[in-house]
């Protein structure tokens, strides 16, 4: 199987062009593990399909490193719209990408030999109902800043959709947060049907955080695209942070320059960068 491997601040997916290579809808999950492991595959965040679209100039599948299909991936928008315009599957600069969680339009910045250095993605509008995100309790009610009990702790935070589910907690320090108990713990708590993913933000000033990542299905990444976007709206949302202006969000892997705008659509600048093109031979069955 033709793969790219490719990262958007470190948060790397193995991206299959489905013009190249036809994957049975039941191998998916599988194979999204298999590439996914460090040692077995080829070591990755998930697995990523570049494909047709019957509503978008192209359509962009992504599933988490065990095998969950997720609805939305920023990080991943960004590579794909390198991808497909590096290698000439598209002339325009602007152009659509469907998602599961929506259409996102994306503007590539390209040099003239068309190297793409970065790109931006409306991400449209968060999403605030519970309903939206999914998350149990009033369907029409939001989440914001609410005390919320999980197993033994209880926990402030804010939950939104950016076509994916995210709960965002504001620490006093990122760096001093046990992502690795807490994450799962809210990742997999009831109160959240199709699991979360969970982000940790400290507050610079009011145009700049530092974000953590527990990714849903992935663990701790290098970057969340989707989750620079929710931490955003978050902050602004419980008043820390301004609307209508670009917000610096520093993540592990290096910085992502986010907009809430007025007209409700957030806005999302970053780099995607190209690893290597490969081939991978799935282990044959013994
Ligand atoms: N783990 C996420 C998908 C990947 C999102 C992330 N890598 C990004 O760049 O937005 C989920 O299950 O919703």
């Amino acid at each position: 199987m033709k793969f790219a491997k490719m990262h958007g601040l470190g948060n790397c997916y193995v991206y299959v062009n489905q013009w190249q290579e036809l994957i049975p809808e039941e191998r998916l999950e599988l194979l999204a593990r298999v590439v996914s492991d460090v040692h077995t595959g080829v070591g990755s965040d998930g697995l990523i399909l570049i494909g047709p679209s019957e509503c978008a100039d192209f359509r962009m599948r992504i599933f988490n490193a065990d095998g969950s299909e997720a609805k939305n991936c920023g990080n991943g928008l960004r590579c794909v719209a390198k991808y497909v315009y590096e290698r000439r599957m598209i002339d325009r600069r602007e152009f659509t990408i469907e998602t599961l969680g929506g259409t996102v339009s994306v503007e590539v910045d390209a040099d003239f030999g068309r190297k793409v250095r970065q790109v931006t993605v409306d991400m449209g509008a968060p999403r605030l109902t519970k309903a939206e995100v999914p998350m149990l309790g009033d369907p029409a009610s939001t989440t914001i800043d609410e005390e919320v009990a999980i197993v033994s702790e209880t926990y402030r935070l804010t939950a939104l959709s950016m076509g994916n589910p995210h709960a965002i907690l504001f620490v006093p320090d990122v760096n001093e947060v046990p992502i690795h108990e807490i994450g799962p713990s809210i990742e997999f708590a009831p109160i959240f049907p199709e699991r979360v993913n969970v982000g940790f933000v400290q507050v610079r000033g009011p145009r700049e955080i530092d974000y953590r990542v527990w990714e849903r299905g992935s663990g701790i990444t290098q970057a969340c695209g989707t989750g620079a976007c929710a931490a955003v709206a978050a902050g602004i949302l419980n008043g820390l942070l301004e609307r209508n202006t670009p917000i610096t969000v520093h993540l592990l892997g290096g910085d992502l320059e986010i907009v809430w705008s007025e007209n409700s659509h957030i806005y999302m600048k970053g780099p995607a960068e190209f690893i290597l093109d490969g081939e991978f031979f799935p282990a044959q069955k013994t």
